[in-house]
This record gives C-alpha cells, sequence and structure tokens, in this order.
C-alpha cells in the first residue's frame, strides 16, 4: 500500500482564507482580531515561529504585536508585561514563546495569561474545560492534527489512537482531543515496554517525540493514519520529522509530511483561536 499524504499546506491556506473572510466581517462591525507574542530570549527556531505569527497575523488582515525581550529578563518583568496586555482591551489573545528561558517557570507564565486570552490554549482553565468537552480554546497543534483528519474524512469513534509522546502541548491534549471523539486512545512514552507492539495495534497512531525516525515501518499497523509530528533536523541539517517516511508511507494509509504537514496547521489553529476571542470579547461588551 501507498499512502495518502496529508496536505497540511493545502488544508491551512484553505482555513485562512475563511478566517480572513470572517476577519474582513468583524471589521465592519469595528473590530479587528489583535494578537500579541511575547518572545523572551534569542532562540533561532522560535524567532522563526514568531515571525510566521506575525506575517501570518497581517495576511489574515489582523493586528499583531511582536514583543521581544532579552535573555536576561526576569520572571517578575515578564509576569508584569503580560498583566499590562490581559487589561488591555485592544488584545484578544496573548501568546509567550516556548519554550523560555532556564530561569524562568513556565507553569507561572501560562497561569498569568487570562485565560480569555490564552490563545495557545494551555492555560489549566482552558486544558480542564477541553478535559470536560466544553467549549474553549483548543490547543493549537492538537487542533490543527483534528482539522486534518476531518479534512480527509477520517472517522475517529471507535478507532484505536496511539500517540506516542506525553508533552503538555501536544501528546497529552492531542490524545484527550481523540477521545473527546470516541477513540480508544493508549498513551506511549519513554517507559512504554515493547512499544512496537503497542503502535502496531494503531489505526491512528501520533507521533511527537522529538526523535529523528524514531517510528520505523516495524511500528505500523498496514493502512493506519499516521501523523508525525516531530520538527527535527537530521544529521545533513534537513528538516524531518519523527517517522521514517519513506518506509512507512510504503505501509500506511495516510501520513503527514514534514515540512507541510502538522506544522502549518499549528500557526492557522492559532489565528482561529485569535478570531473566536475577538468574536467573544463583542459578546462581553
Ligand atoms: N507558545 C507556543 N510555543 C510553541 C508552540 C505553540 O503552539 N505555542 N509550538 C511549537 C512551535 N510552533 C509554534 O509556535 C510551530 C512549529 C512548527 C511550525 C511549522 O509550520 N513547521 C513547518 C516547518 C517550519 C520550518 O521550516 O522550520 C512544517 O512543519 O511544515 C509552526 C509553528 C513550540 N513552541
Amino acid at each position: 500500500m501507498t499512502a495518502v499524504i496529508i496536505n497540511g499546506k493545502e488544508v491551512a491556506d484553505k482555513k485562512k482564507h475563511e478566517i480572513a473572510q470572517e476577519v474582513s466581517s468583524l471589521k465592519g462591525q469595528g473590530i479587528t482580531p489583535g494578537l500579541v507574542v511575547i518572545l523572551v530570549g534569542n532562540n533561532h527556531a522560535s524567532r522563526t515561529y514568531v515571525t510566521n505569527k506575525e506575517k501570518t497575523c497581517k495576511e489574515l488582515g489582523m493586528n499583531s504585536l511582536l514583543i521581544e525581550m532579552p535573555e536576561e529578563t526576569s520572571e517578575a518583568e515578564l509576569l508584569a508585561k503580560i498583566e499590562e496586555l490581559n487589561n488591555d482591551a485592544a488584545i484578544h489573545g496573548i501568546l509567550v514563546q516556548l519554550p523560555l528561558p532556564k530561569h524562568i517557570d513556565e507553569t507561572k507564565v501560562i497561569e498569568t495569561i487570562s485565560p480569555l486570552k490564552d490563545v495557545d490554549g494551555f492555560h489549566p482553565i482552558n486544558i480542564g474545560r477541553m478535559m470536560t468537552g466544553q467549549k474553549t480554546f483548543l490547543p493549537c497543534t492538537p487542533y490543527g492534527i483534528m482539522v486534518l483528519l476531518e479534512e480527509y474524512g477520517i472517522s475517529v469513534a471507535g478507532k484505536h489512537a496511539v500517540v506516542v509522546g506525553r508533552s503538555n502541548i501536544v501528546g497529552k491534549p492531542v490524545g484527550q482531543l481523540l477521545l473527546n471523539q470516541h477513540a480508544t486512545v493508549t498513551y506511549c512514552h519513554s517507559r512504554t515496554k515493547d512499544l512496537a507492539e503497542q503502535t502496531r495495534q494503531a489505526d491512528i497512531l501520533v507521533a511527537a517525540v522529538g526523535i529523528p525516525n524514531f517510528i520505523t515501518a516495524e511500528h505500523v499497523k498496514e493502512g493506519a493514519v499516521v501523523i508525525d509530528v516531530g520538527i527535527n533536523r537530521n544529521e545533513a541539517g534537513k528538516l524531518c520529522g519523527d517517522v521514517a517516511f519513506a518506509e512507512v508511507s510504503e505501509k500506511a494509509g495516510y501520513i503527514t509530511p514534514v515540512p507541510k504537514g502538522v506544522g502549518p496547521m499549528t500557526i492557522t489553529m492559532l489565528m482561529y483561536n485569535t478570531l473566536q476571542s475577538a468574536k467573544e470579547s463583542m459578546n462581553r461588551k
């Protein structure tokens, strides 16, 4: 079998077009969605991501502000900046780019962002709402994965989903979203015994470990849907995922490539959440 390649770039472009139309109509009602992205320090990859977020906001007609803070910024300074933005009515979304420098407590930072402006969907209140199936901001990468499955007509209910990786921003929430859609979910991680035995049970396999070529053909059931969330560099410095694409695409039914698979959906769902936040703010007026 040769897998259908899930074109994340194409789906992201379609969704962005729809978002831009909604932004335009919202502007007609006197409100422009506004996102603030805070970048602390000099992480090269993070700088690329925040630049893309700013660029995408502009493309879609949203306001965007990038706040760059030096590596030595104290936790107190960052928290004070977030408090200031929480109280600014023109701002609908606040995002602090991760990872943060080691001396800053990520949990404290996330908990300081108002849940009403937490367009990353990382605040414990929003995570709790997601777990109980309430309407809320969903974390952008997991949300993007669910949209990709939907766009390709891949049903989730009753399927066995195996998630490899248990990070707070991808592994745990994507498992929860799959469960919310009635999948049977297994989480695997560094202490899982006989990983391949587990992953071969998967109708839907999500790889989010951050290790190049970690998932090989022996981990995959014939015809499975394979979602690769990894963004790694191989020995040659080339961008690659967690899945050995060439061999796995011979066995899977569907597969996301890296790049242009899950990645482009992350920023698109961030734009979607920011738009929703702006709409919600109108209802509070
Ligand atoms: N506050 C947050 N920090 C981080 C998040 C997040 O959702 N919120 N996620 C990641 C990084 N990230 C967005 O911030 C992100 C990663 C990758 C992509 C993407 O489009 N990848 C492309 C390839 C890009 C490249 O050439 O490097 C692809 O896969 O096609 C977008 C956003 C960690 N931090």
